[in-house]
């Protein structure tokens, strides 16, 4: 088999005190999507919040995978309001993957964000985010009842309509697809070079692109993480983004 059918895929991990020490953790789902939905190997990318060689890093990689988080990205990163008292932040997350998502895609490395790192693609983009959407007004509930049973919280929420020509589109194949949503914050500004992929009924963007990004750069606002063998249009985004892995690492083969 050629070392190129297996993608290495980096997977974003979030810095959280436990007891008294900072530990690096990556729910288990997204290591597994990588296994199971795009067919690479997961390699753990710590979030230390300190200047490390990336260039070192992406020159291995044929992938990366920003995750989902029940962290917020700091608004100061977006030029917000301040966040509530109490919010959940991951300043060492942030100071790692907001330049990471910057140079893996100047270094046309493939990648897929899902929830946090969604956000975390629009802020490097220049976008903005809602803090609370269910404060706004207009959207309808995209959090999940956590008291729930996680099945339930993860179970299918919404519809969403996918933008004809897009990457999502030529995955999937159809108009529209149902997801799952398991969030508080949102895009509010889409940042500049951004084009959506996908709309809830209330118009909030769910899904986009780079425009000009040389390889496959899309985000996404649902969880395809959960259950993606179970689900054929989670598994249709995990299919497009590990055939991507491998074309770049039979690139990297030769
Ligand atoms: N904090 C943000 C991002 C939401 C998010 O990524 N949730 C994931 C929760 C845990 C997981 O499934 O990994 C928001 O609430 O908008």
């Amino acid at each position: 088999m050629s070392l190129s059918n297996v993608p290495m895929i980096g997977v974003v991990a979030c810095n959280q005190q436990i007891g008294l020490h900072p530990f690096n953790i990556v729910g288990e789902k997204y290591l597994l999507s990588v296994v199971n939905g795009a067919k690479g190997f997961p390699l753990v990318i710590p979030s230390l919040g300190i200047t490390l060689p990336t260039q070192a890093l992406l020159s291995r990689l044929d992938g990366i995978l920003f995750t989902g988080s029940p962290s917020n990205v700091e608004p100061h990163h977006y030029q917000g309001p301040s966040s509530a008292e109490g919010t959940h932040h991951d300043p060492k997350r942030d100071a790692t993957t907001l330049p990471l998502i910057k140079a893996a895609i100047d270094a046309g490395i493939p990648v897929l964000g899902i929830c946090r790192g969604f956000q975390e693609m629009n802020v490097v983009f220049g976008g903005s985010l809602h803090q609370k959407l269910h404060e706004v007004g207009q959207y309808i509930e995209h959090r999940e009842d956590k008291h729930a049973p996680l099945d339930v919280q993860y179970g299918l929420s919404h519809k969403i309509d996918i933008v004809p020509g897009g990457l999502l589109h030529d995955a999937w194949g159809c108009d529209f697809a149902e997801v799952n949503s398991v969030h508080t914050q949102g895009v509010d500004r889409l940042g500049k070079g951004l084009q959506p992929e996908a709309h809830a009924p209330d118009g909030l963007v769910e899904a986009f692109s780079v425009k000009d990004a040389q390889a496959f750069a899309l985000a996404v606002q649902w969880h395809p993480e959960w259950k993606v063998q179970d689900n054929q249009f989670y598994s249709s985004i995990f299919d497009a983004f590990g055939n991507a892995c491998r074309l770049h690492a039979a690139k990297r083969e030769k």
